[in-house]
C-alpha cells in the first residue's frame, strides 16, 4: 500500500525531525520549519511513529535535525528505527560530531549520510556556519568514510559566499568518493532575512556542470531532482524555489521533533500526533497519516501539478 495525495504524489518518506537545537548557526537555517525549544519524541516514540509508517507504505526514513548528533540517544533512535527494517535510514548532519560517533552510527544500522560542507575555506565556512569548525568536520568525513559506502556533501550556493567553489567541491567529492549535492537557498526561518543579499538560482551552475560532466536523469523519487554524472561521483540539483517540477515529485512529509506532521517545509503543521504517539494508539496513527497525505499539496504549483508521478 502507497498513500497518493490528491496530486498523485506518492508518499514514500518521512523526513524525522530529531531535535530542535543546534551547536552552529548558519546564516540560512530554515530549522526544517519548525519551533525551537520544544520537547522531544523518545526513541520508543519514533519507533511506534514507524510502526504506523511502516503500515501506509512509508518505507524510507530521513532523520535531521536541529543538529540530531547533538541527541544522546541518536544512536537507540536508529536502532528503533532498523528493527523495523525499512528500506533506507539516512540522517543528514553538520558533521561536527561525526568523528566520534560515525561507527556507533553505522553499527545501529544507518544505511548513509549526508553531511554539510559549504565551503572548503575554513574562514568562509566560519562566515556561513558561525563556528570555526572546519577541520573538525573534515576529520568527521574522513573517519566516516571507512564505515559509510554513501556519503553526499550538501552545499547550499550563497551569492557573494561560495558560489566560485563549484569545481572545487567537485574536485573534493570525486576525490574522496563523495557524492555531492548543490542546494538553492529557500527563503524559510532565517533564510527569510538573508534571501534578498545571498539568493543564487542554481540553474546558473548548470554549464558548468554540462561542461565537466552529463546529464543522467531525473531523480524519480524525490522532486526530480537533475543528475549529474562528474568525475565518477553524481551530483544533485535542488532547485526548490519557484519550481513546480520541485514540488510535483515531492514524496515526503516531516514529524517535528514535538510530533506533529508537517505536509510542506512552508506550511504550519496540520495534525498534533503527540498524545497519540504517547498513548500508542496503532489505528489512530495511521489514520493520522491517511488524513495528513489527503492535505498535501505543492508549494508551487504549475500546469503539471496534478500529473501523477512514475515511481
Ligand atoms: N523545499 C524543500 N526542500 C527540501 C525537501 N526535502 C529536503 N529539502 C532540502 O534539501 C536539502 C537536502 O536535504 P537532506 O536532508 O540532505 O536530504 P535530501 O537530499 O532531501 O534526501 P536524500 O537525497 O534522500 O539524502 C536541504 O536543504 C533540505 O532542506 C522538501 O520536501 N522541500
Ligand atoms: C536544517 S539542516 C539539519 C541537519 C544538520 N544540522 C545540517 O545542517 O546538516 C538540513 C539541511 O538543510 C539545509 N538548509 C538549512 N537552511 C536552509 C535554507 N534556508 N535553504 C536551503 N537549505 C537549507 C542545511 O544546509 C542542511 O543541509
Ligand atoms: S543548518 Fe544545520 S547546522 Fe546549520 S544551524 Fe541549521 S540545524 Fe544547525
Ligand atoms: S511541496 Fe513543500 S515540502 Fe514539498 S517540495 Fe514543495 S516546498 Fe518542499
Amino acid at each position: 500500500m502507497v498513500l497518493i495525495d490528491n496530486y498523485g504524489r506518492p508518499l514514500l518518506k518521512l523526513r524525522i525531525v530529531v531535535n530542535s537545537v543546534c551547536n552552529f548557526s548558519c546564516i540560512f537555517c530554515h530549522f526544517e520549519g519548525q519551533s525551537r525549544l520544544i520537547p522531544e519524541l523518545t526513541p520508543e516514540d519514533i519507533g511506534f511513529v514507524i510502526d504506523a509508517a511502516m503500515r501506509v507504505g512509508i518505507n524510507d526514513y530521513k532523520i535531521t535535525g536541529g543538529e540530531p548528533l547533538l541527541r544522546r540517544d541518536i544512536v537507540k533512535i536508529i536502532e528503533e528505527i532498523a528493527e523495523r527494517r525499512p528500506s533506507d535510514i539516512s540522517l543528514t548532519t553538520n558533521g561536527y560530531m561525526l568523528r566520534d560517533l560515525a561507527r556507533h552510527l553505522s553499527h545501529a544500522g544507518l544505511n548513509r549520510l549526508n553531511v554539510s560542507l559549504h565551503s572548503l575555506k575554513p574562514d568562509r565556512y566560519k562566515y556561513i556556519t558561525g563556528v570555526d569548525g572546519f577541520e573538525n568536520v573534515l576529520n568527521g568525513l574522513m573517519e566516516a568514510k571507512n564505515y559509510f559506502r554513501r556519503i553526499k556533501l550538501n552545499v547550499v550556493l550563497l551569492s557573494g559566499v561560495n558560489t566560485d567553489e563549484v569545481d572545487d567541491m567537485i574536485d573534493f567529492a570525486s576525490k574522496h568518493g563523495f557524492d555531492l549535492q548543490f542546494i538553492e537557498l529557500m527563503p524559510v526561518g532565517d533564510g527569510s532575512s538573508i534571501f534578498s543579499k545571498h539568493y543564487y538560482n542554481i540553474n546558473n551552475i548548470i554549464p558548468l556542470l554540462e561542461k565537466r560532466g552529463k546529464f543522467i536523469g531525473n531523480r524519480m523519487d524525490l522532486h526530480n531532482r537533475p543528475l549529474f554524472s562528474i568525475d565518477g561521483i553524481r551530483v544533485e540539483l535542488i532547485k526548490n524555489y519557484e519550481n513546480p517540477l520541485f514540488c510535483a515529485g515531492c514524496t515526503t512529509m516531516r514529524l517535528t521533533s514535538n510530533g506533529q506532521l508537517k505536509t510542506c517545509l512552508y506550511k504550519r503543521p496540520v495534525l498534533d500526533l503527540w498524545n497519540i504517539i504517547k498513548g500508542r494508539n496503532l489505528e489512530s496513527l495511521i489514520n493520522a497519516f491517511k488524513e495528513a497525505n489527503s492535505l498535501r499539496e505543492p508549494n508551487f504549483k504549475g500546469i503539471g501539478s496534478r500529473i501523477t508521478v512514475k515511481i
